[in-house]
């Protein structure tokens, strides 16, 4: 609201604004007119207003040196100016400052019967009078007004409102000056202004003119005085100041006006600072913030844009929650598939760009040593971060499938091992120090409560100078999940007729020393529920293989053991008695098979290993299996138009896959076309064929109910796995079957499978971990963790 009260000088606006306003003090002198007694006696008049704002000395030019003849003043009132004038055309603007909250004093300076009270009563009741008018005018606000008329004389005060004239106590706040003035009180609405308007009509000034024109000191001292204790909140500065100067023009008052003037001079330099004064009780600041506080929750909860807030914010929770679960399985991928490289790499003694997979070996190499590629900046370990953990891991298939051992090298056959059944338990020595347990004892199907012994059957070992063992069962169950235990089924199946042709055409003098035509002498161990049925009396049946240095059997570092133990001898005997006693051995394997071949998912599942396979042929010797990955290889000369069409296919792959976004966006940035990226897009590109034609949990379950629950004892003892942890279990023995070296891959590993069934503490020992106390040895940790009946879910 802004409104013109009167002229031009003045508005008033709405109150809101608080900016301080910064000016000068307005100065203005006014020449009362020559009185009867001064005419009397012969005066003149010294000074002449030569136009609104100047006034010169007239009459005495000698004086000119000492003393300007000339004094500019934001205004000038001659003689014959009105009060009214002065009023209007002066200070009017000032003094009316107080309806828009603004402190404004208005001053009347000049020596004794110079015009003051004249000036200042005229003054104060324009200013009134426009007050008044103002306020009647305004019906949407209330107003309070406070008056004082205040006389002040040797520093007494005394109330001109009052008929006593009592004298006056000043309290320390000003603003409680005790006086019988008229109060209004307004409503306690809040926000208030609160103003002050001071008519101040300065008696003594020749006194305070003689003071600041000697010092030339625009400041007003009135640290001490009642006066300037009661004006304080003008004087300070948070006021708007308009002075008057009074002079005579009689020539017998010139040294006064003269200094009247110099005072005049002195004030104009003084500045002011005033802002609007908001006063809000504490109530009605109380009352304010509640009512604000009230709006805003009020906002907040019918705000659409609010709730979109909130369930977008959940959304981005659960979203982080289910990327940081998504790396943490990355993370353990990568850690299982750099240990199972780790192992192989050891135990062949090989450098790994000497093997057939010596792309692979390069990618290892590049991913695990020299921080892949050289131009990532990422932090940590590159395996998981560029999201080739997968692509580890079929990678690690592939070298499974694809090392072929020499037949040249002399195998030797332990001559203790025994071959009495179809369940063929092959085992070789890996290298020293490895005794390997792989339990899964009294492992409760879901839906069927199958309890088995996690046999590893069908288990062959070929013993060479290079001591390399392989589980095909295991090797393709860890990583392919279920379609590629419909391969370790079939390769197991060949393996196993292979080898059972080999033993009953072995020229060797005994069950258990085979050699087949090519002088491979493969020794053949009991599978583990065999053992177990046949020596009942034992809870651990082992299996050595005697190594090519001749050590003798049950050594250490001369063997590899694989142990079977129950999780009790509860369980032991009733597996056995089913293994012994039930019609499950005694299942056509042929008809299983049949069974498996004819259902879709298993069609589906084997179109799966596009990888460079290479396996052992049921015979014995080696075949090698055709790359059917090539249709990823182009040419080099291409290999721009192959990366972009690699990298659409990727990407559609990852749709498909639904890839989480992670890996997608770390393979994105990181391979952006360079030459060298085209093994790292091969493998995606394999990772996600396989991946995409992978059957899914849900449907192995479906191809695996297809038999009856017989059937799939047998299936699962020749798979050595239960359906409901197959895949973390092969882990977990993967994983112990690669790590079983030294103590702190086993710590490492103990972390690792920690992770995988949930637990937490870390810190602590492999053996803590997983109870498993009854084992007497501590170098038997290497292989106990693996042991404990862990619950994977
Ligand atoms: N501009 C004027 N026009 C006509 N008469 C004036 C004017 N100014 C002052 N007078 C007259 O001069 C006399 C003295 O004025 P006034 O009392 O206002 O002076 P004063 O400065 O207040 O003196 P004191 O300091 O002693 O109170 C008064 O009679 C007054 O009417």
């Amino acid at each position: 609201m802004t409104e013109s009260i009167s002229g031009d000088e003045f508005e008033i606006s709405d109150g809101q604004e608080s900016t301080a306003q910064k000016e000068k003090i307005f100065v203005a002198v006014r020449l009362r007119p020559l009185n009867g007694k001064e005419i009397a006696k012969g005066d003149a008049s010294d000074w002449e207003c030569i136009n609104t704002t100047t006034i010169i000395f007239k009459n005495n030019p000698s004086e000119r040196s000492m003393y300007p003849n000339a004094f500019t003043f934001d205004r000038i009132y001659g003689c014959d100016s009105s009060t009214k004038q002065v009023y209007e055309e002066g200070v009017k603007g000032i003094g009316l400052s107080v309806l828009n909250g603004i402190n404004s004093s208005i001053f009347a300076y000049g020596q004794t019967s110079s015009g003051k009270t004249y000036t200042m009563s005229g003054v104060t009741e324009y200013a009134i009078t426009d007050i008044y008018d103002y306020i009647s005018r305004q019906n949407d606000r209330e107003f309070a007004l406070k008056f004082s008329a205040i006389e002040i004389y040797n520093e007494c005060v005394r109330d001109l409102l009052s008929q006593d004239g009592a004298q006056l106590r000043l309290l320390d706040d000003p603003e409680t000056v005790e006086s019988s003035a008229t109060e209004y009180k307004g409503s306690d609405s809040g926000r208030t202004l609160a103003a002050t308007v001071n008519f101040v009509d300065l008696a003594g000034s020749e006194r305070a003119s003689q003071t600041l024109a000697a010092g030339g000191n625009s400041h007003i001292p009135y640290r001490n005085s009642k006066l300037t204790r009661i004006l304080q909140n003008s004087l300070g500065g948070n006021a708007r100041t308009a002075i008057v100067c009074t002079m005579s023009p009689a020539h017998s008052h010139v040294e006064q006006s003269r200094k009247t003037l110099l005072f005049a001079s002195c004030a104009k330099d003084v500045s002011t600072n005033a802002q609007v004064n908001v006063v809000i009780s504490d109530k009605a600041l109380v009352k304010q913030l509640q009512q604000e506080l009230a709006r805003l929750a009020n906002e907040l909860k019918t705000s659409p844009v609010s709730n979109d807030s909130a369930s977008l914010i959940r959304e981005m929770k659960l979203q982080i929650k289910k990327m940081g679960k998504e790396r943490e399985e990355l993370t353990q991928q990568r850690d299982l598939a750099e240990a199972r490289l780790d192992h192989l790499i050891r135990v062949t003694g090989t450098d790994p760009n000497s093997l057939p997979w010596g792309e692979i070996g390069d990618l290892y190499k590049k991913s695990s040593k020299d921080g892949y590629p050289a131009s990532n900046t990422y932090e940590g370990d590159s395996l998981n971060k560029y999201g080739l953990a997968d692509m580890e891991s079929s990678k690690f298939d592939f070298l499974d499938q694809s090392y072929v051992p020499d037949p040249s090298q002399e195998t030797t056959i332990n001559p203790e091992d025994s071959y009495k059944d179809q369940g063929i338990g092959i085992t070789s020595s890996i290298d020293n120090n490895s005794i390997i347990e792989i339990s899964e004892d009294s492992i409760k199907e879901e839906d069927q409560n199958i309890e088995e012994t996690s046999s590893i059957g069908n288990n062959y070992t070929i013993n060479s100078k290079n001591r390399i063992e392989e589980n095909q069962c295991i090797d393709n169950s860890i990583t392919t999940e279920e379609t590629q235990m419909d391969d370790c089924y079939e390769s197991s199946k060949e393996n196993t007729h292979g080898i059972q042709t080999r033993v009953e055409q072995s020229p060797c003098s005994s069950d258990s020393e085979i050699s087949d035509s090519e002088g491979i002498c493969l020794t053949r161990s009991k599978s583990c529920n065999e053992l177990t049925t046949n020596t009942s009396s034992e809870k651990e049946i082992i299996a050595e293989s005697r190594n090519d240095n001749g050590s003798e059997p049950g050594k250490q570092d001369d063997h590899i053991q694989f142990l079977t133990k129950s999780k009790s001898e509860a369980d032991v005997t009733t597996i056995n008695q089913q293994d012994s006693s039930t019609p499950v051995k005694n299942l056509d394997e042929k008809e299983i098979e049949q069974k498996i071949k004819s259902s879709e998912e298993r069609d589906a599942s084997t179109e799966l290993l596009s990888f460079d396979t290479e396996s052992v042929s049921s015979h014995g010797t080696v075949k090698k299996t055709e790359q059917k990955a090539s249709e990823f290889t182009e040419p080099e000369n291409d290999w721009s138009m192959v990366f972009e069409k690699q990298r659409r296919e990727i990407i559609k792959l990852w749709n498909e896959c639904n890839t989480p976004l992670v890996h997608r966006t770390y393979f994105f940035l990181l391979f952006k076309g360079d030459q060298s990226d085209s093994v790292y897009m091969e493998v995606e590109l394999r990772r996600l064929s396989f991946l995409k034609n992978t059957p899914s949990r849900a449907t192995s379950k479906k191809l695996l109910k297809k038999f009856s629950s017989t059937e799939r004892d047998v299936l699962f003892k020749k798979w050595g796995i239960s359906l409901d942890s197959r895949h973390r279990r092969f882990q977990l023995s993967r994983l112990v079957w690669t790590k079983t070296n030294d103590m702190d891959h086993i710590k490492e590993s103990a972390e690792i499978v920690a992770k995988l069934v949930g637990i937490v503490e870390l810190n602590r020992t492999p053996k803590e971990l997983f109870g498993l106390s009854f084992l007497p040895k501590s170098d038997h940790f290497k292989t106990s963790f693996c042991k404990g009946t862990i619950s994977f879910t």
